[in-house]
C-alpha cells in the first residue's frame, strides 16, 4: 500500500523509511517536536498544499491550501486516532466527540456561549483582570518574571468562575491540584504521539503512561464529580453559592445552564456534565493562557504599537479607572487587530487532525479514506496569500478593508479551528483576554522580546523560556 502510490496521491514527506515511516523523525524532545512541526507544515506549502507523511503504519496527509483544508474540515468531521487518547478523560465532550454524538451535544451547548450570555460574565472577567493588575503590582521589583504563571492562574479563575461557579475556596483546588494534573496529562497524551508504539491500545495497556493516566484521571474526577454535585443540590434546594451575594452583575455558570438543561429537557447524564466541564477547562485553560502570553510578549516587543493601545483605551473610557463594559470592548478594535495578528503569527493549535472518512479530492490530488489529516495551521497562517510581508507581525493588516477579500478564504485565519467544528470558545476567549489586556495596558508599560521565547509542543504550543517581561507603573 505503501509503495503503490495512485497516480492522484500526493508527493510524500522527504525521509520516509519502511516500516517506521516517518516515525523516526519525531524523536528527540519537545521542543523539538515544535520545530518539525514547523518544518513538515511549511514544506507541505512549498509542495503546493498536501503532503504525505506516515507515523508508523498510519498514512497522514498535511494540509495547507486554505481551500482544501475548509473543503476537509467540512466533510470529514470526526476526530483523528490522536485524539482518542484523551477518550478515557473527556470520552463524549465536544472535543473527542465521535461526529455523531458531537452534533448533537454541539447544538445543545451552542446556546451556552451565545453573545447575550457572555455579555453577562463581563463583570466576572473584569474582576478577575483587575486580580491579576494587582498581583501583578508584587512584580514591579523585579527587573523581568515570568508572567505565564499569572496568566494561567487568570485564565483558571475565570473559565472555573464562569463555567463551574465556584467559591474561593472550591477555586484553590481547580487552581492547583486540577491544573497540575491536567498539565501533567496533556504531556503524557504528548508523550504517548511521539512514541508511535503506543499508539496501539494493547501496548499501551501494559506501560507505565498508562497506569500514570489512571492514576491522574483519578485525581480528575475526584475534583470534577463532587464539585458537580454539591452545585447540584444547591440548586435543588434553590441556594445561590457565596459568591452572588456580594458581587453585582449576576450570571449563569454553564454547569447551571447544563443542570438546568438537564432537568427541563433530560438530556445530560451528571457523566456527560462532567466530560463537558473537564473539555471546557481543558480546552480553554492551555490554549488561553499560551494566546495571551504571546498576546501579552508582541506588545512588549513594539512600544509603538503599546503607546496605540493605550491611546485607544484613553479615547474610549475618557481617562477614567472604570470598567469595561461591552460598548467600551466593541471600540477597542486596535487591541483586537494586534490580538489576531498574534494568534496569526503564534496560533496556540498550530495543528488540527481530522480522520478521513471518505476519499476526498481535492484542488491536485485525492486523499485516501481510513488515513488522517493533520491541517497545517502554522503553515496557512503564513500562506503567500498574507501577502510578502507574512512573517512581519503588523497589526494594521486587520484594520486594511482589503482584509474582508483575503478572509473570503475562511480557512486562511484557523487559530480558532475551521468550519462547522470549530471553537466553541472562541468569543468568549477573545472576551477575556480583551479584557484583561487592556486591564494591564492601562496600568503598566510593558518591556519584554518575543523573538527570545522559546516554544515546545505540547498539544498546544507552550512558551518555556524567554518569555519574562518587565512592568513599570504608568503615571
Ligand atoms: C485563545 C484561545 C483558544 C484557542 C486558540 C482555541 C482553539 C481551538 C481550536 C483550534 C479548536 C478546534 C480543535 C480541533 O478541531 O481539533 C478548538 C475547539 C474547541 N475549543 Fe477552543 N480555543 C481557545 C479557547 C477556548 C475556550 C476559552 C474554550 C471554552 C470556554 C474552548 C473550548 C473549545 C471546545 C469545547 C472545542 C471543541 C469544539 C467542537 O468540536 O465542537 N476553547 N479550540
Amino acid at each position: 500500500t505503501w509503495i503503490r502510490q495512485k497516480p492522484d496521491a500526493p508527493p510524500m514527506m522527504p525521509g520516509f523509511l519502511p516500516i517506521i515511516g516517518h516515525s523516526h523523525l519525531l524523536i528527540g524532545d519537545r521542543k523539538h517536536l515544535w520545530k518539525y512541526i514547523k518544518y513538515f507544515t511549511l514544506t507541505s506549502l512549498k509542495y503546493g498544499g498536501t503532503l504525505e507523511i506516515w507515523f508508523g503504519l498510519k498514512r497522514h496527509y498535511v494540509l495547507t491550501d486554505p481551500d482544501d483544508c475548509l473543503k476537509l474540515a467540512n466533510t470529514c468531521y470526526s476526530k483523528s486516532y490522536i485524539y482518542d487518547f484523551a477518550k478515557d478523560f473527556i470520552n463524549n465532550g465536544l472535543i473527542t466527540a465521535d461526529a455523531a454524538t458531537w452534533k448533537v451535544n454541539r447544538k445543545l451547548l451552542n446556546p451556552a456561549f451565545n453573545q447575550q450570555v457572555l455579555d453577562t460574565f463581563i463583570n466576572e472577567m473584569n474582576i478577575q483582570a483587575r486580580n491579576v493588575v494587582s498581583n501583578l503590582k508584587n512584580e514591579l521589583e523585579n527587573e523581568s518574571f515570568d508572567v505565564l504563571r499569572h496568566i494561567v492562574s487568570f485564565t483558571l479563575s475565570t473559565v472555573s468562575r464562569t463555567s463551574l461557579g465556584l467559591t474561593d475556596e472550591d477555586q484553590k483546588i481547580i487552581d492547583t491540584d486540577y491544573a497540575a494534573a491536567i498539565d501533567s496529562i496533556f504531556a503524557l497524551y504528548c508523550d504517548r504521539f511521539q512514541k508511535v508504539w503506543l499508539h496501539l491500545n494493547f501496548i499501551f495497556n501494559w506501560s507505565e503512561i498508562k497506569r500514570k493516566q489512571d492514576r491522574l484521571l483519578k485525581i480528575l474526577h475526584n475534583i470534577m464529580i463532587p464539585l458537580i454535585a454539591k452545585r447540584k443540590s444547591e440548586l435543588s434546594t434553590k441556594r445561590e453559592p457565596t459568591y452572588y451575594e456580594d458581587r453585582p452583575g449576576k450570571f449563569k455558570p454553564i454547569l447551571d445552564q447544563m443542570l438546568q438543561m438537564a432537568s427541563d429537557h433530560g438530556v445530560f447524564s451528571d457523566e456527560d456534565i462532567r466530560e463537558h466541564l473537564d473539555t471546557l477547562v481543558a480546552a480553554s485553560y492551555d490554549t488561553t493562557s499560551s494566546a495571551m502570553t504571546h498576546m501579552l510578549l508582541a506588545i512588549a516587543t513594539y512600544p509603538e504599537i503599546q503607546n496605540k493601545i493605550y491611546n485607544e483605551i484613553q479615547e474610549v473610557l475618557q481617562n477614567k479607572d472604570d470598567d469595561f463594559t461591552k460598548h467600551d470592548l466593541q471600540k477597542l478594535v486596535y487591541l483586537e487587530a494586534v490580538m489576531k495578528e498574534s494568534l496569526r503569527l503564534h496560533s496556540a493549535t498550530p495543528l488540527i487532525g481530522r480522520n478521513i472518512d471518505v476519499d476526498v479530492k481535492l484542488k491536485n490530488c485525492t486523499i485516501r479514506a481510513n488515513s488522517t489529516s493533520i491541517i497545517g495551521v502554522y503553515a496557512l497562517h503564513r500562506h503567500p496569500l498574507w501577502g510578502p510581508d507574512a512573517n512581519e507581525f503588523k497589526p494594521e493588516r486587520w484594520l486594511d478593508p482589503s482584509i474582508s477579500s483575503l478572509l473570503e478564504k475562511p480557512a486562511l485565519f484557523a487559530a480558532f479551528g475551521i468550519g462547522k467544528r470549530n471553537c466553541i470558545g472562541k468569543t468568549y476567549s477573545m472576551l477575556m483576554m480583551k479584557i484583561v489586556l487592556a486591564h494591564i495596558v492601562r496600568q503598566y508599560h510593558i518591556s519584554g522580546d518575543i523573538h527570545k521565547v522559546v516554544c515546545e509542543f505540547d498539544i498546544v504550543l507552550k512558551p518555556v523560556s524567554g518569555h519574562h517581561i518587565g512592568l513599570k507603573l504608568r503615571s
